[in-house]
């Protein structure tokens, strides 16, 4: 469904992903880990466009996106849940989710009902500024605005950063109800050993910039932990 391949990026001259190879199947859920700095972010905004590449190919459905717009990435199916979430402090709740509805390839002019029983805080909250949430509702109302764009593939980048556990379990709940249910196929940042197993079907382990290892999640070993992920 998405692949990577062989995907080189610099940041000025200093390069940091090298030759990566990435494949997603369809309906799937993936973490991809690794310690801080090996590039998971900078892979995150490549696959959506927010940074541009070297060198390689990205693919989605047979299709060439290195070459397509952020946004038209997004209208083809792509919701990005960036880190530190990114919402719009000043804007309300509801303003939040209208942003992506122009973007809705099916011209919808309402939030989706779906988002509210998703996530109930923010039709209790939807006249309050995103600014006046606390971290974890801000969270819960960045995924709500990538899903008000009904994407095929969720992306998400380290999403219970700093957020208090009854919301991440809630988030993770959300993640495996909407997998379940309607095959939503889900890319996973992730640093936290236990929502990762808890959520994820396969894992991807990166190091210096490259995908180094990859399997089902239940393949997921004290060694390689130790090797890639322990700091
Ligand atoms: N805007 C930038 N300009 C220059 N270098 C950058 C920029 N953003 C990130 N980097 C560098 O690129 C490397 C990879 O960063 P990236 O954020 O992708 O890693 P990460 O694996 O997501 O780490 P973390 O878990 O800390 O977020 C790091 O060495 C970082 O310092």
């Amino acid at each position: 469904m998405i692949s990577l391949n062989k995907v080189n990026q610099l940041y000025g001259g200093t390069q940091i992903l090298w030759d990566l190879n990435l494949h997603i199947e369809p309906g799937s859920i993936t973490c991809i880990m690794g310690r801080n700095g090996v590039g998971k972010t900078t892979l995150l905004k490549c696959l959506m466009g927010l940074l541009p590449i070297k060198s390689g190919e990205i693919l989605f459905n047979n299709n060439p996106l290195h070459k397509k717009s952020a946004e038209s990435r997004a209208y083809s199916g792509l919701g990005y849940v960036p880190q530190g979430r990114d919402i719009f402090p000043l804007l309300t709740v509801e303003e939040n989710l209208r942003i992506g509805l122009p973007v809705r390839k099916d011209g919808a002019k309402q939030i989706p009902e779906k988002i509210f029983t998703l996530f109930p805080v923010l039709e209790e909250m939807l006249h309050r500024r995103g600014g006046d949430l606390s971290g974890g509702q801000q969270q819960q109302l960045a995924i709500g605005r990538a899903l008000v764009l009904e994407p095929s593939v969720l992306i998400l980048d380290e999403p219970n950063e700093g957020i208090q556990p009854n919301i991440v379990k809630q988030i993770g709940d959300v993640i495996l109800k909407l997998n379940k249910e309607e095959g939503l196929t889900v890319i996973l940042v992730e640093q936290k050993l236990g929502f990762a197993r808890r959520v994820g079907q396969s894992f991807r382990l990166m190091e210096k910039g490259r995908v180094v290892a990859a399997d089902q999640m239940e393949n997921l070993t004290d060694d390689l932990i130790r090797h890639y992920l322990a700091v």
